[in-house]
């Protein structure tokens, strides 16, 4: 897996640039517009617009940019330090594990689970136990050889990025570790939940290296959020 390094120039943080804040297009960027207001962070008029091209935004802080990008990517543009604060799954840090990421603030938004689901049709009847490979269908694939892993199973992962649910019925995989929220994704597509890995919210990410080096103004980013998830009360851990 690709690391940061954690002395290269994107990690050295340039005090005259505005900051970055990276926030994930999709779902969860649409439930956090109540917080985001919250705290005072006004993008660019056209940032909500889905019609609009552009990836960098600034905002009515002249010291606050904001990039809207892929949700795993998140990840990588705060690890790299291309991106000083940002916002995603606890799903997508949990895939990659990345060392130079300190997660403080669950915002409890983007609320779903990472599960192991099976065809509905001989679910159970087949026990795990008994299996020391399987294969499996997923977009995590880390997440999945790990879980496997601590059941003394070796988990052949085919990797996808989206309709992971076609997988068992088309003979990709025999099971799938996805994503579930209401579960009728699975029902929709005869599978059932047999084992829950992680539950999940989103979270606010901080680059370790811009806490060290400009840490007034990341711990005054972390109060301002912390202050308006107080205000919306939907923070759930700290
Ligand atoms: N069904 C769901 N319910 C709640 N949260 C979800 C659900 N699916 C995904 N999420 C959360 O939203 C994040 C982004 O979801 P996903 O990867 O499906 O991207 P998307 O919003 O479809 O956009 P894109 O695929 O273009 O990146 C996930 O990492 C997860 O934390
Ligand atoms: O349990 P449910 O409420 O049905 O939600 C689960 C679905 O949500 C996510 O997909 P999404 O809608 O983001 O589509 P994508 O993975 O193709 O982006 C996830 O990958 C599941 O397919």
């Amino acid at each position: 897996m690709d690391q940061p390094i954690t002395n290269s120039p994107a990690a050295t943080m340039d005090e005259a640039q505005p900051f970055v804040l990276a926030l994930p297009k999709g779902r969860i960027l649409k439930e956090l517009g109540p917080l985001l207001a919250r705290t005072g962070i006004v993008p660019a008029k056209d940032f909500y617009a889905e019609s609009s091209r552009r990836l960098r935004f600034e905002t009515n802080d002249p010291h606050l940019d904001v990039i809207r990008v892929r949700s795993f990517d998140v990840a990588t543009f705060v690890a790299f330090g291309a991106a000083q604060i940002g916002i995603c799954g606890a799903d997508v840090l949990l895939e990659f594990d990345y060392p130079e990421i300190y997660a403080p603030l669950d915002l409890g938004v983007g609320r779903c689970r990472v599960s192991v689901a099976e065809p509905a049709a001989g679910a159970g009847q087949d026990g795990m136990a008994r299996h020391s490979r399987v294969a499996v269908a997923t977009k995590y694939p880390n997440i999945a050889r790990r879980h496997f892993a601590a059941k003394g199973i070796q988990a052949e992962v085919v990797h996808l990025n989206g309709a992971m649910e076609l997988a068992p019925s088309l003979g990709l995989s025999r099971l799938i570790v996805d994503l579930v929220q209401t579960g009728s994704t699975l029902k929709a597509n005869g599978l059932v939940e047999t084992d829950v890995i992680a539950h999940i919210t989103s979270r606010l990410i901080v680059n370790r290296t811009a806490l060290k080096t400009q840490p007034e103004a990341i711990t005054g980013w972390l109060s301002r959020f912390r202050a308006a998830l107080a205000a919306i009360g939907t923070e759930t851990t700290a």
